[in-house]
């Protein structure tokens, strides 16, 4: 992009577009400015003037002067549309919507690949933590093992809050929700949807493998109960939702579940809406990256550095395809897990290679053992409310 000054059509003014709005307003170092904010609701109050908004997306879409489109709202099928349509008319475009991205990944490749245009979501993925970036320019080899750790600010915030402040999970979800860190549908956070979606995003981006999320198992923290977190406190443990892809053997396995960590794990001490990721390569054994992953600022501040590397024509190169020595994604994987559940009937313990603890007590009974995490993803009664799983390190 050779001009001096860009100008930016958005899509959304709600957490994250007005958090944009603000970083952009108080960096000074950056040449670019609002054109035009388009929103849904033409009769909701706004904080800035109103010459600003329109609801036709054809304002932004279609208007030559506007060189970035930046999308920003909570609707999946309009937030595609919207983007694809940028892409073809030419425009570079930004987003934060990890959904829409993880859901239509190879369509969006062709279409880059096929109009020449960037386009860049660092924000979808651990919001404030430069990952994308990291993967894309950094590991731009074959060198990486591993990508895993707790990428959903919403889901971190209400376990720190249980664990560190005694707070009820409704009332640490509510916090969540009153601080613009949980998605429109919260669901999506605490069955860990969204840590699933930023996953398969980080799989392209660290191994080249195209994966759908429907094939990628993920188990949130909604059946943790009180009897889970004494069994976390007993063994010095806190309890994490992790996100991991991991390369073995030409293949590579992901997943999101919750895990026990223990106090040594870089991931014990990331509290509240912050995020963790580790890295593990060949010759540099860990790495770890941790930032807000949630939050209007935060995620500004991502969307903005986006906007930003457009300006000296940075975009991705998408390395790891192009080298053409991508993993296959399997689920064929050894987890130790804790389960927990009310009456035998309500599991199905055949399925465990190997079971090394068993409990039994008038109200709660778990065992510890070896399940294969194809298996995991085919037990219908895991979703049952009574029954939990937590991943033992
Ligand atoms: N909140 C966070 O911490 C993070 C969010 N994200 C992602 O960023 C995106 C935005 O999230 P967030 O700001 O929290 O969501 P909000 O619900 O706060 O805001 C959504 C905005 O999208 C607008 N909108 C919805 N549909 C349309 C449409 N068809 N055309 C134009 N505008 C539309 C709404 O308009 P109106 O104001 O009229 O209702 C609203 O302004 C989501 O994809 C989310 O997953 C990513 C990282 C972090
Ligand atoms: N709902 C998400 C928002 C950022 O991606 C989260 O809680 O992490």
């Amino acid at each position: 992009m050779e001009k001096k000054i860009i100008n930016l059509g958005i899509f959304g003014f709600g957490v994250v577009g007005q958090g944009l709005y603000e970083v952009l307003n108080r960096t000074k170092g950056i040449n670019a400015r609002i054109k035009k904010i388009c929103i849904k609701d033409p009769n909701k109050a706004r904080p800035i003037d109103a010459s600003y908004f329109t609801t036709d997306p054809n304002d932004i879409l279609n208007d030559p002067t506007i060189d970035v489109v930046v999308e920003l709202i909570n609707n999946t099928e309009d937030a595609y549309q919207i983007v694809s349509t940028a892409l073809r008319n030419g425009k570079a475009v930004v987003s934060a919507s990890k959904r829409m991205i993880a859901e239509n990944l190879p369509a969006l490749y062709q279409l880059q690949v096929e109009n020449r245009v960037p386009f860049l979501y660092e924000a979808s993925s651990c919001a404030s933590i430069p990952i994308i970036r990291n993967l894309e320019e950094y590991y731009d080899n074959d060198l990486l093992n591993a990508v895993e750790g707790i990428c959903n600010g919403s889901t971190n915030y209400i376990l720190t809050k249980i664990f560190e402040d005694n707070l009820s999970f409704d009332t640490a979800l509510q916090q969540a929700q009153d601080l613009g860190f949980a998605e429109t549908d919260p669901t999506l956070d605490i069955e860990g949807h969204d840590p699933k979606f930023k996953i398969v995003i980080l799989l392209l981006h660290a191994f080249g493998t195209f994966v759908k999320p429907e094939e990628v198992y993920n188990f949130g923290i909604s059946h943790l109960n009180d009897f889970d977190i004494q069994f976390a406190k007993q063994r010095g443990c806190t309890i994490k939702l992790i996100g991991s892809c991991r390369r073995s053997n030409g293949h590579v396995n992901a997943y999101v579940l919750p895990h026990l960590i223990k106090e040594h794990n870089l991931l014990y001490d990331v509290y509240n809406e912050y995020n963790g990721i580790l890295l593990e390569s060949a010759f540099t054994d860990k790495q770890f990256f941790v930032g807000k992953g949630a939050g209007g600022t935060a995620t500004g501040s991502a969307v903005l550095s986006d906007i930003s590397a457009l300006l000296y024509n940075y975009r991705y190169e998408y390395k790891k395809i192009i080298q053409n020595n991508s993993p296959i994604f399997t689920n064929d994987v050894q987890l130790k897990v804790y389960l927990r559940y009310k009456s035998p009937d309500q599991v199905d313990l055949s399925a465990f290679y190997n079971i090394s603890e068993k409990y039994e007590s008038p109200t709660y009974r778990y065992v510890v053992g070896v399940i294969n995490l194809q298996k995991l993803k085919e037990a219908n009664w895991l979703k049952n409310k009574e029954v939990n799983l937590l991943v033992l390190e």
